[in-house]
């Protein structure tokens, strides 16, 4: 693609403000075929996913997965999709109301709120353009994935990284890589865990489903295994379980080889065996549901452990757009925005501090610019 270093990512005129840009994994345009496909076809190029060399990778991607998959993924689609659209999209933009919200009841500078799709719709790219035509100057980039993985986190740093390497004018940047022991994140987990427990009863195991990735990425470094285990302690002392009471397992496996283990569907398959009946489920490191919490756990997997022998089986929400992920959010942004005079509590609009009067004076010498 030829370099384009744009001119204007800002207006003369408008007001240099702040932006926080939270970025999800991505979803098909609608549950059908052809659109899943061009979903499909993004996700799986991008080498962060599969790190195959293109040569052998690409006719086995469009030879066989790009024919097989899409039919099948827009079946399952069709069974979680909502008048609204995909849940995953439509809980974006709720959480991310919600957040601008909070923070402008915290803070009263100009902070704007945005969300973004790492693969289809809306693109990273287009909102940074429209975040930048608006006057944001400072960009905090915070990916809902609290545990890293090079798999999702890094590969929305790229897509970061390949829009801004096109601008002649790049904002002040912060990218938060991860958040798997944040005090308010566990708070918020456990917490929809003690409510679940007080309206419907205690299981007699709380099963953490983790979306997987192929083991080899583990080996090679990928800190994501550790991040969901030391989330999972957490939570765990938090709610005051037992090692056994609580296990962790790996979900949404794709392809052949081998995954990080154990696998939830052979958890889920082995436990009735042993003497669980009940069982609730929980999936930390999915923010919104989606596919592959709607569909997967909460209708395959349920049915599933009821074919294996047991007798209930509950799924326990993503916290979506709740109070308690929204303030976990709200806190996480603002203390990563800190040194900012937007971020800073110590902020007021008649008494600007030394660092807002330092770029305002900036921003005024470009204002004087010609075109
Ligand atoms: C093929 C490899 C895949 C890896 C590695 C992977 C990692 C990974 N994914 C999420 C979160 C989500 N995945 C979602 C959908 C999805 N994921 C894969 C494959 C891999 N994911 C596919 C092929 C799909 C598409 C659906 C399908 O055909 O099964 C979603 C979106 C669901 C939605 O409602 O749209 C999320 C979210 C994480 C956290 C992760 C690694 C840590
Ligand atoms: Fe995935
Ligand atoms: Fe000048």
């Amino acid at each position: 693609m030829p370099r384009y270093f744009g001119q204007a990512p800002h207006r003369h005129g408008s007001e240099p403000s702040a932006g926080v840009l939270l970025v999800n994994l991505g979803t098909p345009g609608g549950p059908d075929k052809r659109s899943v496909r061009r979903y499909l076809a993004q996700f799986l190029s991008d080498p962060r996913i599969v790190e195959l060399p293109g040569k052998l990778w690409k006719p086995i991607l469009h030879g066989v997965i790009l024919r097989v998959r899409p039919a099948r993924s827009a079946a399952l689609y069709a069974k979680i999709w909502t008048p609204e659209g995909s849940p995953l999209q439509t809980g974006m933009a709720t959480l991310s109301t919600r957040v601008q919200e909070a923070l402008k009841v915290q803070r009263p500078g100009p902070i704007q709120v945005r969300y973004a799709m790492r693969y289809g719709e809306p693109a990273i790219g287009k909102v940074l353009r429209e975040m930048a035509a608006s006057g944001v100057r400072r960009l905090l980039v915070l990916p809902l994935f609290p545990q890293y993985s090079g798999t999702t986190t890094a590969s929305v740093f790229d897509a970061v990284g390949a829009e801004l390497s096109r601008w002649r004018w790049v904002p002040e940047l912060r990218f938060v890589a991860d958040y798997p022991t944040e005090v308010r994140y566990i708070e918020a987990l456990a917490r929809s865990v003690e409510a679940y427990w007080q309206r419907h009863g205690r299981a007699q195991r709380l099963l953490l489903s983790y979306h997987g990735i192929p083991e080899k990425y583990f080996r090679k470094g990928d800190p994501y295994f550790c991040q969901c285990q030391a989330t999972a302690r957490r939570l765990r002392e938090r709610l005051d379980l037992s090692e056994d009471e609580l296990i962790v397992s790996f979900q949404s496996r794709v392809g052949r080889q081998s995954w990080l283990k154990p696998y939830t569907e052979a958890v889920l398959q082995s436990l009735p065996g042993e003497g669980v009946r009940h069982v609730q489920v929980l999936c930390p490191g999915f923010s919104i549901d989606c596919l592959e919490t709607l569909e997967e756990i909460a209708l395959t997997n349920h049915a599933r452990f009821l074919r294996a022998g047991g007798e209930r089986f509950d799924y326990i929400p993503a916290l979506n757009s709740g109070d308690d992920h929204v303030a976990a959010l709200a806190e996480l942004i603002l203390r990563q925005g800190q040194g900012w005079a937007e971020f800073d509590p110590a902020w007021d609009a008649g008494r600007a501090s030394a660092q807002q009067i330092a770029s305002r004076a900036r921003y005024e010498h470009v204002r004087g610019e010609p075109r």
